[in-house]
């Protein structure tokens, strides 16, 4: 990273936290510097956007001897956390700020600092137009003292967060995978993996100008379960607004599509600075393998959990719709869209979608064990499983048969209640928004809900359809309609 000891602020300080991310370590190029350079511009920004739980700003001067000499023993530490390569990602952000340049004076004296190098540490939303005084114990922001080599930094931070990790931890071993594997709290971090195979999706969509007039209904049916279901509240408010300006394009002419993709391209659809960079839950050990196409089966089981017995043939025809046209693996889609077909009998309970999927999905790893096998494909620290495994799950399992070493789908006698059981607790509850957002819902939320379509008959059906995955999509389209007065004449109850 470029550095401020000239005193001038690195350019791209407005990038957001995915570019600052992004640039230690994240492609290989920069190895030497794990910890993120802030300045008093960006400081409050990172901050509050990084996904880890817990924040260490070391105040440091460019011309103090001793902050240099500590430095290798800073980025030791941080190199354990922060990047691409960081062995325990998402736990702890690693930060430093030249107090020698002029444009942070004003931000090191509201952290009181008084020597170089203070180390202050605290759950990262504490920094956020922080500050810090010795004198008074209030804060939840602490110093750090004693922590004079690498090794004692992490004894500290061991201290503080009961774990026990070591400067030799590896990325990615064995054991790793194993309490990966079996550990249920991954899971909350996946929401972030959610917010990015979203935003990487729209942007997919839009880079290959996937939007046809054939499968535009599908990818607004898609929108419409996402308004209503998505487990990020930012990625619900993103997908609303883009399915407003979709009604004025459902005005337009057919040529008008190609336009369309540009006039949306630099939307963020789960928000400003979402998605964070380097996958979380779904990282994997090679940059080929996992992250998006990981992100979007977790977005879809998600997705399944949240609807209602009424709404589960409509979302299976919907992820099944949306995967035909526009998840841009054409292997995956066959596949899946052959599995889609074979169900012949509509979904009238959400618990049959939800284990329909989850049994899709073990199909897809059943096969692909295989294939990755002979192919050498497989991410070395992420085979394929049946899924899930007997740690993450033991009461799924009435009995095993296993084989060659691995569990077949097919030998498996699931219990089916304890599998429906264990879905909704781990796609449901525990994958949530992890983090602070303004509500979705204008204030006056109760009012009675009168739902305005636009005239054209494509655009009616979309409203309907929206309208079957629940209120709030209603409420939302029923609120900007009457924002923009256009193009929307009669009222769903006069239908
Ligand atoms: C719809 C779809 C179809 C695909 N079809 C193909 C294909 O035909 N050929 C191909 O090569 N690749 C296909 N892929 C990609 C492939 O399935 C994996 O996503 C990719 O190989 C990355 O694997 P992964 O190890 O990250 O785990 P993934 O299989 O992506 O799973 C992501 C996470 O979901 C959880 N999980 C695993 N199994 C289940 C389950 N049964 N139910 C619920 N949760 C589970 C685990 O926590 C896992 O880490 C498809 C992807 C999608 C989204």
């Amino acid at each position: 990273m470029e550095t401020t000891s000239s005193g001038v602020i690195p350019a791209p300080f407005s990038a957001g936290y995915r570019s600052i991310l992004q640039s230690i370590g994240g492609d290989g190029a920069v190895k030497s510097d794990y910890v993120v350079e802030l300045n008093a511009a960006d400081f409050d920004a990172v901050l509050e956007e990084t996904p880890a739980t817990y924040a260490i700003v070391e105040f440091f001067a460019n011309w103090c001897p001793a902050c240099r000499n500590y430095k290798p023993h800073y980025e030791k530490v941080a190199k354990l956390f922060n990047g691409a390569d960081a062995v325990h990602p998402g736990i702890i952000l690693m930060t430093r700020v030249d107090c020698a340049v002029q444009v942070n004076t004003n931000l090191c004296d509201k952290f009181s600092v008084g020597h170089y190098p203070m180390l202050l540490w605290g759950p990262h939303s504490k920094f956020v137009s922080g500050s810090w005084d010795p004198e008074k114990n209030t804060s939840e922001i602490r110093s750090i003292n004693d922590a004079r080599t690498a090794d004692q930094l992490l004894n500290w931070i061991n201290k503080q967060i009961n774990s026990s990790y070591s400067l030799d931890d590896e990325k990615y071993e064995h054991e790793h995978l194993h309490a990966n594997a079996s550990d249920l709290g991954q899971i909350a971090r996946a929401i972030y993996d959610v917010e990015e195979a979203t935003f990487t999706a729209f942007d997919i969509i839009l880079e290959h100008k996937m939007i046809k007039s054939e499968n535009r209904a599908s990818l607004i049916k898609f929108f419409q379960l996402l308004v209503v279901h998505h487990p990020s509240r930012r990625c619900r408010k993103g997908t609303a607004e883009i399915l407003v300006d979709f009604d004025d394009f459902a005005a337009k002419k057919e040529t008008a599509v190609v336009g369309e993709q540009g006039a949306f391209r630099n939307f963020k659809i789960c928000g400003k600075d979402v998605p964070r960079g380097n996958w979380m839950f779904c990282r994997g050990s090679k940059n080929e393998t996992r992250g998006f196409s990981c992100g979007l089966w977790v977005l879809l089981h998600s997705l399944s959990v949240r609807v209602d017995d009424g709404e589960s043939h409509l979302a299976f025809t919907t992820i099944c719709d949306f995967i035909r046209s526009f998840f841009i693996c054409e292997e995956c889609r066959q596949h899946f869209s052959e599995m889609c077909s074979s169900v012949s009998n509509p979904f009238k309970k959400s618990r049959d979608f939800i284990l329909w999927l989850w049994n899709t999905h073990n199909k897809v790893n059943e096969r692909l064990m295989k294939e990755e096998a002979s192919a050498g494909t497989a991410d070395p620290k992420f085979p394929k499983i049946i899924w899930p495994p007997s740690q993450l799950c033991p009461s799924c399992y009435l009995r095993k048969t296993i084989k060659n070493d691995r569990i077949l789908n097919s030998k498996i006698n699931w219990d089916y209640d304890e599998v429906y059981k264990f879905l909704i607790g781990y796609y449901g509850e525990r994958l949530e928004t992890l983090h602070k957002e303004e509500s979705i819902l204008p204030e006056d939320e109760d009012e009675e809900l009168i739902v305005v379509v636009p005239i054209e008959a494509a655009a009616l059906a979309i409203a309907i359809v929206s309208c079957l995955f629940g209120a709030v999509a209603c409420y939302w389209r029923r609120r900007q309609k009457f924002l923009k007065h256009k193009y929307y004449l009669h009222s769903l109850k006069s239908i």
